[in-house]
């Protein structure tokens, strides 16, 4: 990003190096690696904010690393880090700032973005949320029958969905107790199957529907928030003798969550049940502020204020950590070693807690959208490898699934094997919470158990006698064990914000800039399109063979 010269990265100096490196350590294996250096756990693992970060287990030696950080540096990345958070305009294409970490910046603090202090903008729009959260919580809000509402559906998709849905799973622990109880409840596919799947068990009088979109334009939401108030007025404007008019349900069962005030306001919302975010703030990377509304609902304010604060610890320590300690700069370093030195292009997450479901889908987002890209800032096309293909499931799950591939498959693959360290210590019934112990030292042996397979292979067997080639282990796969001391709302939000700066630093190197996403805009339009020929409105004889076919074999199937 910040290169001083107009050299594409794979021109820079320690490129070079790097490459000639990985000729010499290609063909060694990391079970030797190990055996060469027992002090791996101490040289390649850090720890901040509640989290350990294990990278002993890269295809990596400490020459490795140095030669990394001198990438770094030649690639900018110490200035692109303070030009990211001071409020730059890092987002090029689109001519802003990213500026996520202001929505968890302390309240107490400052930053002047082109003149304005944002952190009091921020801290205003966080107390709106707080007052929306406390009504609800205090079954003060009442739908427009006059029953207090129970629950709450998200209409929203991607980053209006992801992030929310993630992390009300990961903190359903965290429910604070005593108050009114509300449920919340996501549908995000534009096919309407999940909000069926709602609207089949939820009473209208008793629920509200948040629509959550920075655009307030995305056809998957407004489609679903339509659905939703047909739902409502057809079932609650005739409401037993008296009478209710369609702009009182409107007004008592909808939040809009939105960059776009005017576009809240024109679809129906009252004001003062809007809830803004700016520009600034990406999609994917908005789950910190009033996107984060469900995540409020679920949790409440004070553990939603720990998630902040634990992702602004990780922001300190990204501005101030050197290099050699700094978690999310060695994380992204690893991913940029694997991906162009070592040639491997898919990384798979993997966390042995159910609570994490939806972190790889998460993820998902925030590396493929914000990384898949093959331009550089300055429009060139890059002729290196950006981001891998991302994938991945609760671990534990994964191994009945897919670890085959892993172990045994053709296609080199570095795995994010992601822990708590402590659990269940809160479970009252002494017997239960034994129980439950030991089935997180089983999880925990599991976890250990495939990140060392995957090292060694077949050397991981004590007794490594005669097998056929078929029950063989060839390991060398590499992975990175990220273990949280306890899944809190602090370290979750260390976690996430981890992530989000390894996408940074990896962008950086790579010259892209991982803050826009033109590349879903073309599907957007085309789909449009389409939707006019489905409804006989355009020219289908246009169409290329296939997609005319698709399209007959729906309209026959209207017919029958
Ligand atoms: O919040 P919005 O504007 O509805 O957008 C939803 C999602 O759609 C995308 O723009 C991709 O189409 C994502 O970047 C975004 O998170």
């Amino acid at each position: 990003m910040a290169s001083a010269s107009s050299a594409t990265p794979d021109m820079l100096p320690a490129w070079q190096t790097l490459k000639h490196h990985a000729q010499a350590l290609q063909n060694v294996h990391l079970k030797t690696l190990f055996g060469t250096e027992p002090s791996r756990w101490e040289s390649f693992t850090r720890q901040v904010a509640g989290l350990t970060l294990d990278l002993s287990k890269q295809r990596w030696d400490d020459d490795t690393l140095e030669h990394l950080f001198t990438l770094a540096t030649e690639a900018g990345v110490p200035s692109a880090i303070e030009a990211l958070l001071s409020g730059k305009r890092v987002n090029v294409s689109e001519n802003r700032p990213a500026l996520h970490t202001a929505l968890r910046l302390p309240a107490d603090a400052t930053l002047d973005v082109e003149g304005d202090d944002i952190v009091a903008a921020v801290q205003e729009s966080l107390a709106q949320m707080e007052s929306l959260v406390s009504r609800l919580h205090a079954g003060q809000w009442r739908g427009a029958t006059g029953k207090p509402i129970r629950d709450v559906v998200n209409l929203g998709v991607g980053g209006s969905d992801l992030g929310p849905l993630m992390v009300t799973h990961a903190l359903a622990d965290f429910r604070p107790k005593g108050i009114h109880p509300v449920e919340v409840h996501f549908a995000s596919t534009m096919d309407g199957s999940q909000l069926a799947d709602c609207l089949s068990r939820l009473n209208p009088e008793t629920t509200i529907f948040v629509l959550s979109s920075k655009s307030f334009t995305t056809i998957d939401t407004l489609s679903n928030a339509n659905t939703a108030r047909e739902w409502l007025l057809g079932r609650l404007t005739q409401h037993g003798s008296t009478p209710i008019s369609a702009e009182m349900v409107v007004r008592q069962h909808f939040i809009g969550v939105s960059a776009s005030p005017d576009k809240m306001t024109e679809w129906g919302i009252t004001p003062d049940h809007q809830l803004t975010f700016w520009e600034w703030v990406g999609g994917r990377y908005s789950l910190w502020g009033t996107i984060g509304l469900p995540i409020a609902l679920v949790v409440g304010m004070d553990n939603f204020r720990e998630l902040l604060a634990g992702a602004h610890a990780m922001d300190r320590h990204f501005a101030e950590a050197p290099m050699e300690d700094n978690l999310p700069i060695l994380l992204g370093l690893a991913g940029i070693w694997n991906v162009n030195f070592l040639d491997i292009r898919a990384h798979s997450i993997l966390p042995y807690d159910g609570r994490l479901e939806y972190f790889a889908a998460y993820l998902e987002q925030l590396e493929m959208e914000s990384n898949g890209k093959s331009v550089t800032r300055q429009g060139q096309p890059v002729n290196y490898s950006t981001c891998p293909v991302l994938w991945g499931q609760l671990g534990p799950n994964a191994q009945h699934a897919f670890y085959q591939l892993l172990h045994q498959g053709t296609q080199p693959v570095v795995c994010d094997f992601i822990a708590p360290l402590k659990r269940y210590d809160e479970v009252e019934d002494p017997d239960t919470r034994r129980d439950l112990k030991t089935q997180h030292r089983l999880s925990l042996a599991n976890c250990f158990a495939q990140s060392r397979v995957l090292m060694l292979g077949d050397d991981a067997l004590e007794d490594d006698g005669p097998r056929p080639e078929h029950k063989r282990y060839r390991g060398n796969q590499p992975s990175t064990t990220v273990l949280l001391d306890q899944l809190t709302p602090f370290t979750l939000g260390a976690l996430i914000a981890l992530y989000e700066h390894k996408v940074f630093v990896q962008a950086v190197i790579w010259d892209i800039n991982p803050f826009d996403q033109w590349g879903v805009e073309l599907g957007k339009k085309i789909a449009t399109d389409t939707q006019k020929i489905i409804d006989h409105q355009g020219d289908i004889s246009l169409m290329d063979a296939s997609s005319r076919g698709l399209i007959e074999a729906f309209w026959a199937a209207e017919q029958e």
